[in-house]
């Protein structure tokens, strides 16, 4: 008998707080993470430390074929990214390099290249993975899809205080325009945009709590799941 594993994926636009609730939701189930959005933010930190034209579809292919980058936990749980030998776990975070991510993501052969390496982290017990298409592409047969949202403002504000917290110095008008012309980026290039999977528990968490979020989802994917 073929093994079925299963994913609970979950999109939605930037600073919806998907990455937060696919962590949490993972910790509870016991299973495996895949955070695709760092994928997309590594590609665009190596196009950087390449000097390559993020205009040139072509150049960017073999380097996001063979990105050399590894997801790892430290001892005390925090997740790290490292990309050809460095670690750039707080540079991928900054809305400068979204704003890169966000444009390299709308080729479709960069987003080719980078399909198997997504679909390698669908192992055992099971996956939660979170992004743009992980319920419209990348796991289009996931038994669980949640698209979660909330107010651009709310996003903003959310994605401020985090880069705050990380020492980054930002400011609240600029961060919500470039969430608006990513959000406008992302919802209509002509691959995988961003859109609620059919089937999607639809999650505006503008007035939630992170633990509201994750009871939703949980009790969703429990009831799909029995
Ligand atoms: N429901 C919530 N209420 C308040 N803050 C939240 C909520 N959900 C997430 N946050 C906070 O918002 C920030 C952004 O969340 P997170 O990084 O999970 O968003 P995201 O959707 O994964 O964004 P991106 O796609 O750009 O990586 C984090 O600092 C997180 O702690
Ligand atoms: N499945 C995905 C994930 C991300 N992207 C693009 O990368 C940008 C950065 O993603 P974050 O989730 O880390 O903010 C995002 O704006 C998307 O353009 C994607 O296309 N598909």
């Amino acid at each position: 008998m073929i093994e079925q594993i299963p994913v609970i994926t979950i999109d939605g636009p930037s600073g919806a707080g998907k990455g937060t609730a696919a962590r949490l939701v993972a910790e509870q189930l016991g299973w495996h993470l895949l955070d695709s959005g760092a994928i997309y933010r590594v590609l665009a930190v190596a196009t950087l430390h390449h000097h390559l034209t993020i205009e040139d579809e072509e150049s960017l292919i073999p380097i996001a074929a063979h990105l050399d980058v590894q997801f790892e936990i430290t001892s005390q749980g925090e997740g790290k990214v490292i990309l050809e030998g460095e670690d750039v776990s707080n540079s991928i975070r900054t809305e400068e390099v979204g704003a890169i991510a966000s444009k390299i993501a709308a080729f479709p052969r960069v987003r080719e290249a980078l399909l198997r390496r997504q679909r390698a982290f669908k192992v055992a017990p099971g996956l939660v993975a979170d992004g743009r298409d992980m319920g419209t592409i990348v796991f289009s047969n996931a038994p669980v899809k949640v698209f979660l949202t909330a107010s651009a403002e709310e996003r903003a504000q959310r994605r401020f205080n985090q880069l705050k917290e990380k020492g980054f110095d930002v400011k609240i008008g600029r961060l919500l325009d470039d969430i608006r012309q990513r959000d406008e980026r992302d919802q209509t290039r002509t691959v995988a945009p961003l859109i609620p999977a059919e089937g999607a528990l639809i999650v505006d968490s503008t007035d939630l709590s992170i633990d509201e979020v994750v009871a939703k989802i949980l009790t969703f994917a429990n009831g799909k799941l029995a």
